[in-house]
């Protein structure tokens, strides 16, 4: 997205990692979930008041209603949705998933994302300007989507 709008990138999980100076999962581990969510608010209430950029939120960050509230004073907000299979999928595929994505749950992969998607649906409804179909589609298609539709806005 940030190639493709010309404009820096921020992914918050590596702003939160960078200030705890430890991953994700030890975060949980020291502090647990709701330390993380602390760091989580404290680092989106940072970024957001930076200029004009790109900001890769984790999938729980519209959860505290002051994060909503942030994203949608500042942002204009994306849902990438995508079916729970292709979801858990990816989940499994994907190198950094120890570190970055402690269970939340205790449960299998998939029942975790079913679970958790069930319970956040109606906030990512709330936030978010656009929803996308992430599932199936190459990463730069979904890039382009958004893209089109980011110029056509007048504020921005
Ligand atoms: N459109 C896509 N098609 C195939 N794989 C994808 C697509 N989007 C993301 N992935 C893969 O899914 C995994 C999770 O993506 P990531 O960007 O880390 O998700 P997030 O940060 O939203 O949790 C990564 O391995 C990534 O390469
Ligand atoms: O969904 C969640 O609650 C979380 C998603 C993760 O980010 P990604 O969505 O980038 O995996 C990360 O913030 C943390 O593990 C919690």
């Amino acid at each position: 997205m940030g190639d493709s709008l010309a404009l820096p990138v921020c992914d918050l999980d590596s702003v939160i990692e960078e200030t705890a100076g430890m991953s994700i999962a030890d975060i949980f581990a020291r502090e647990t979930e709701t330390g993380f969510r602390d760091r989580e608010t404290k680092c989106l209430e940072e970024v957001a008041g930076q200029p004009k950029r790109v900001i890769a939120l984790g999938g729980g960050a519209i959860l505290r209603s002051m994060n909503r509230r942030t994203i949608m004073r500042t942002g204009w907000c994306v849902w990438l949705d995508a079916d729970p299979a292709t979801i858990a999928d990816r989940i499994a595929g994907d190198a950094t998933t120890r570190e970055r994505r402690p269970s939340l749950t205790g449960k299998s992969v998939v029942d975790e994302v079913i679970d958790v998607m069930n319970q956040r649906e109606s906030l990512y409804r709330e936030v978010a300007d656009m929803r996308v179909d992430a599932s199936k589609r190459p990463a730069e298609e979904i890039a382009s989507e958004i893209r089109d539709a980011f110029s056509k806005l007048p504020q921005w």
